[in-house]
């Protein structure tokens, strides 16, 4: 007996289903075409009120609905029409004005418009300058784009290459970081761009300025030329020549607050006080506890400072939850803090500029910036934390004596309101005597205050805007170490030291008789190495110059140095005292130690070097071909001189071999052809070596575990971490890969300290043996529970 049909698969029944189809299509054509004219009708200089008055597809519409937004800001109603016709843009508004939505509603329904599907592969590029913002980006897009078919990736690094490169090849509409996107594009062969339709640039005029450059560069030539750019920041770069490097097609300039009397929200208050550096963290101290009902983010200018500020304040318990964010936490770690403060209520974040830009953290009360701000922009920017989308705010700015007429002229050309208020002395705490105390018992602690030393001292030194720093005397008094001056517990031989240092007499305070004592404890040495008889920083190896705990943001402070450059008097013969610290223009590097480049005459174009991590970089072959332009091939004559191919070559010969399109597709195909089995043959090679390393690691992991009794090794004087260390992230991704170790003695030590500290014992075996590594292992994840669990 037949078996009976399934009655959803008879003629009858699918009928239905096809019918069900067709109809479906056919709407979704008409929809499609009906947006189509009304965005062609639509007249972008009309200003419109609500989200429902733009031409949107149902999906786009739907989703803005469920995620509550109804009526369009200013940014928003006069650039989305705009970029809806395909325009580009170039759009400044102020911070928390809403430019997400701005550009990632024109990427939605331009791709949707033009029936955009897997198929058709990457249509747009977002490029964020940082990771938590590009984030916070595709958690927009996940929200307003829910009801679209469109596949979305989010490219930042921290996950491995290929599980990145396995999911690339199916994605629609990407969201990234610069440098991760372009390791892809160079390396990724499923990433297809030849399609691309749109290109977005978050905080574009970070993204275009010199720590990005080179990256973004390299991004576009892998572009095809004919796109839409949209490019978005609250200080916007209007450039002729950072235009041209975007291909910019006859852009509109959308500048929602340049005809506004302040550059900042109306809804924040803007005040700064003056506070000389020794008093900082008194005064901070103080706000904190006068504001333990607020949530606050305190910018400062490098990690260290972070770290330092952020452990000197969590040991004095000041009653209020206390986080730290800076480049070089790890991202799962740096992930957790920005979501736990975003959740808190009450709160203090102290971060470097990593969190200055584009973070939208709810209901921030507060933003101090305790280091004075590299320029107005990152200035705006900081502030912009804060009275976000017409929330109320308020903003104070630290500042020196020396850094207030500089600041407040700069501030001013910038249209930012900014009023001076003073601190109440009834409320002013002072900390010094319990941080002095703090640092006596606590070595990590004191060292940690050096090394913020040594970081903010550069932080002036490559300061860009050198008018901030008024002379000699302001600068002397600048350098004086913060951390240092609050070991000493005597105000008046502070004082007297500023008086004596300016007569150039040698004056013996309290502290320096502290350091005289030898063996007093494990940074007696590091001391003696780190100041001068004169009391001036000298440079030990990779001391101040290679000290770079510079995250992505810190490289924007850094001055441009080309390959070359006789003024630097590199030496590329030297790895180990290479430098991210540029002398001042025509100077000498101004604490010793000499600035290295990579010297690279003979590049196709003047190489930027402008942070270590990118030198190191460049190091690399493979890079550097890069910039040295196509090979040429060269055939020698007779009497051994070179001549290019065709000069040789006999004109007839060279036409009977076809015509030269053919000939040229021809050798293209067949060197391709070549360099595809030679990258099969490197791969193949590469994962053999990655195997052969990993098995050595876990080989020397067993004999470790079988050497090990149990018990914890305190460190000595001799496995103390090296302030002179370098610890700028080169052999960070390897770090990534190992199970840190905590030494027992550390109890305070942060996740990253940790981190600093197993990575300078790596790289300083001759003062170790294996026996004397720290022994308990701990997870990473296990640390960075330590690390919170630690928190006030
Ligand atoms: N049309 C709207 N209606 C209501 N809220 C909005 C609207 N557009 C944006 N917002 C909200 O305003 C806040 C700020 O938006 P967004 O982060 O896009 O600002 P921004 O201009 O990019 O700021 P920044 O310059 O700091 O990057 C967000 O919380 C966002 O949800």
């Amino acid at each position: 007996m037949a078996p009976a049909k399934d009655p959803r698969h008879t003629k009858a029944a699918r009928k239905p289903i096809e019918n069900n189809r067709t109809l479906k299509r056919k709407r979704n054509e008409t929809e499609l075409s009906t947006i189509t004219q009304r965005v062609e009708e639509l007249d972008p200089k009309v200003r419109l009120e609500t989200f429902s008055e733009l031409p949107l597809s149902d999906p786009t519409s739907s989703g803005l609905a469920a995620s509550h937004f109804k009526s369009l800001t200013d940014i928003q109603s006069r650039s989305i029409p705009y970029a809806l016709k395909g325009r580009d843009i170039l759009g400044a508004a102020k911070t928390g004005s809403g430019k997400t939505l701005a550009f990632l509603i024109p990427v939605l329904e331009n791709l949707y418009r033009k029936n955009w599907t897997e198929y058709d592969g990457l249509g747009a590029i977002v490029l964020s300058p940082t990771r938590e913002l590009a984030i916070q980006i595709f958690e927009v897009l996940r929200k307003v784009g829910r009801y679209h078919t469109f596949s979305a990736g989010l490219v930042i690094g921290g996950k491995s290459l290929k599980e990145e490169q396995e999911r690339l090849g199916r994605m629609n509409i990407l969201v990234c970081t610069p440098g991760r996107m372009l390791q892809h594009l160079d390396q990724t062969a499923e990433l297809d761009v030849y399609n691309l339709q749109m290109l977005v640039l978050d905080e574009a005029d970070r993204i275009m300025d010199m720590g990005f450059q080179q990256t973004v560069d390299a991004i576009v030539e892998h572009l095809p030329k004919t796109r839409q750019t949209l490019l978005f920041s609250a200080t916007q770069t209007k450039k002729v020549s950072d235009l041209a490097r975007l291909s910019l097609q006859d852009p509109e300039y959308v500048a929602v607050h340049e005809a506004a009397a302040s550059a900042t929200p109306s809804t924040l208050q803007q005040h700064y006080i003056i506070t000389p550096l020794p008093e900082k963290l008194d005064t901070l101290f103080s706000f904190i506890r006068s504001n333990l009902k607020s949530k606050t983010i305190v910018f400062m200018s490098s990690g260290k400072q972070v770290r330092f500020v952020y452990e000197s304040l969590r040991h004095l318990q000041p009653g209020i939850p206390l986080l730290h964010l800076h480049g070089r936490q790890k991202q799962g770690g740096r992930l957790d803090i920005t979501t736990r403060f975003a959740n808190s209520k009450y709160a203090v974040l102290f971060s470097t500029d990593v969190a200055a830009r584009g973070l939208d953290f709810p209901a921030v009360d507060w933003v101090i910036q305790l280091d004075c701000p590299e320029d107005a922009d990152t200035y705006i920017h900081r502030v912009g934390r804060t009275a976000r989308y017409e929330r109320n705010g308020r903003a104070v700015l630290f500042l020196d004596p020396s850094e207030e007429e500089g600041m407040l002229k700069r501030l001013e050309q910038k249209k930012v309101p900014i009023e001076r208020i003073n601190v109440k002395a009834k409320k002013q705490q002072s900390v010094k005597d319990q941080l002095q105390n703090m640092c006596f018992k606590d070595p990590e602690l004191k060292y940690l205050g050096q090394k913020a030393f040594i970081s903010y001292v550069k932080s002036i030194h490559v300061q860009k805007d050198k008018e901030f720093i008024k002379g000699e005397d302001s600068k002397l008094q600048k350098n004086q170490p913060r951390a240092l001056r609050y070991m000493s517990s005597d105000d008046s031989d502070e004082e007297e030291g500023e008086k004596k240092t300016k007569t150039k007499e040698v004056v013996r305070t309290k502290y320096d008789r502290m350091f005289e004592r030898r063996n007093q404890d494990v940074l007696a040495d590091h001391y003696s190495k780190l100041i001068n008889d004169d009391g001036t920083m000298v440079d030990q190896g990779n001391g101040i110059n290679g000290d770079a705990d510079e995250d992505e943001d810190f490289l924007s402070v850094k001055r441009r140095f080309t390959a070359g450059d006789d003024a630097l008097g590199g030496d590329d013969s030297d790895d180990s005292s290479s430098s991210d610290v540029p002398a001042a223009d025509g100077d000498k590097p101004k604490f010793g130690g000499e600035v290295k480049v990579v010297k690279l005459s003979d590049a196709a174009e003047p190489l930027i070097i402008d942070s270590k991590r990118r030198e190191k970089l460049l190091r690399s072959k493979k890079k550097l071909l890069k910039y040295k332009g196509n090979s040429t091939k060269l055939i020698y004559d007779d009497d051994g001189v070179a001549h290019e191919v065709y000069e040789l070559q006999d004109e007839d010969k060279f036409r009977a071999g076809g015509d030269a399109q053919t000939q040229r597709a021809k050798f293209l195909e067949t060197e391709a052809e070549r360099n595809r089995v030679a990258d099969i043959e490197d791969k193949e090679l590469a994962k053999q070596k990655k195997r052969e390393k990993k098995e050595k690691r876990k080989a020397k992991e067993r004999a470790l575990a079988e050497g090990e009794d149990g018990v914890a090794v305190l460190a000595g004087d001799e496995e103390f971490i090296d302030p002179f260390q370098s610890d700028d992230g080169s052999d960070a991704e390897s770090a990534d890969e190992e199970v840190p170790k905590l030494s027992k003695h550390m109890k305070h030590v942060s996740v990253e300290e940790e981190e600093d500290s197993r990575k300078s014992k790596r790289s300083k075996k001759s003062h170790k043996t294996e026996s004397k590594e720290p022994l308990e292992v701990n997870t990473l994840e296990d640390l960075e529970a330590l690390a919170t669990g630690l928190l006030a």
